[in-house]
């Protein structure tokens, strides 16, 4: 397909925002996370983890009581204080069908910020809320699921047959830059290009992989939030950036054998390390 363009390991080493002499965690970005619940709080450990192991400022870790706990266990460098952020990631371990009144809210105000924000999972159906820069991150099943709700008539099938298709006439549809997970990712800017990205073995098929990306992802949207606003049309290329070095640290942790979520997240400052060494 010749409106695909393939994106490399330096393009990604160009989004690492190396930090400077003069940076202090607030210049380097703060990530809002609205994640996880009680019925899934793994996926908030695994986004706060994707996040911090890419490298940004700070982390505001704002779900589930519950998951917050399991959060702090595993990061105690994560605060879990409402304040200022530059971006957001919001869905990953929800599920919208049982979503609270509070939680609503909570996202509501958050979407209105105008900030760049990555909608994952339980947060799809959020996508015409959002008044800043949005990249969505379904998988196939959310996918479908998210068009069908708008009236087309499409199955997981249908997408997993065509996925670079579809990812298009998504973004078209809904305005917001897709990325569509699988063995290849798709990431659609409306109207605009379209980049595929190796997404890494299939040993990253594995629970908690695709929250680990939105963590990385929110963390390079963080970092890169003034120049997002400045210029939403790079949105497509950060989300690119950030699908490649999840990929990457996938085939690091992984080495031809098994891995879990986490073991990726442990591998992406290598996987940075190796970029920018590249680069
Ligand atoms: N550790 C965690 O807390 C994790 C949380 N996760 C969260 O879980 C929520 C749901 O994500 P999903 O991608 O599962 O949601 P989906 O609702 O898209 O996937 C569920 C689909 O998979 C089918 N399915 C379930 N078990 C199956 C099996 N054994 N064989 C074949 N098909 C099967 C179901 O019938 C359903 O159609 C999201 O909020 C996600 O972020 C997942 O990321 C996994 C890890
Ligand atoms: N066959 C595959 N090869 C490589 N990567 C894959 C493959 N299938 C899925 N992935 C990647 O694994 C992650 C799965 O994300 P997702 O479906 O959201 O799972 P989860 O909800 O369990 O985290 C995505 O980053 C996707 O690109």
């Amino acid at each position: 397909m010749s409106d695909w363009r393939d994106w490399t390991a330096a393009e990604t080493a160009a989004w690492i925002r190396v930090p400077e002499s003069g940076d202090d965690k607030y210049s380097r970005g703060v990530l809002g996370m609205l994640t996880g619940s009680a019925e899934y709080p793994g996926a908030a450990v695994l986004g706060v983890e994707g996040a911090a192991r890419t490298g940004l400022g700070m982390i505001r870790y704002l779900g589930d009581e519950r998951a917050a706990d399991f959060v702090l266990h595993r990061r105690p460098e994560i605060v879990t204080g409402a304040g200022r952020v530059q971006a957001w990631l919001a869905g990953s371990g929800m599920d919208s069908s049982t979503r609270s009144g509070g939680l609503a809210e909570q996202l509501g105000a958050a979407l209105a910020e105008g900030l760049p924000t990555v909608l994952d999972a339980g947060a799809l159906d959020l996508v015409d809320r959002a008044a800043g820069p949005v990249v969505i991150t379904p998988h196939f099943g959310e996918l479908a699921r998210l068009l069908s709700a708008r009236g087309d008539e499409v199955e997981k099938s249908d997408i997993a047959e065509l996925p670079a298709q579809w990812a298009r006439a998504a973004a078209d549809r809904l305005g917001v830059v897709v990325l569509l997970k699988g063995s290849t990712t798709y990431v659609a800017a409306p109207r605009g290009e379209g980049i595929r990205v190796a997404a890494g073995p299939a040993w990253v098929a594995t629970a908690g992989a695709g929250d680990v990306l939105g963590g990385v992802l929110g963390a390079l949207l963080a970092s890169h939030s003034e120049r997002v606003l400045a210029e939403p049309s790079v949105l497509a290329e950060v989300a690119a950036a950030a699908a490649h070095l999840h990929g990457r640290a996938g085939e690091l942790a992984s080495s031809g054998g098994p891995i879990v979520a986490l073991d990726l997240a442990e591998a992406l400052p290598a996987a940075i390390r190796e970029l920018l060494a590249g680069a």
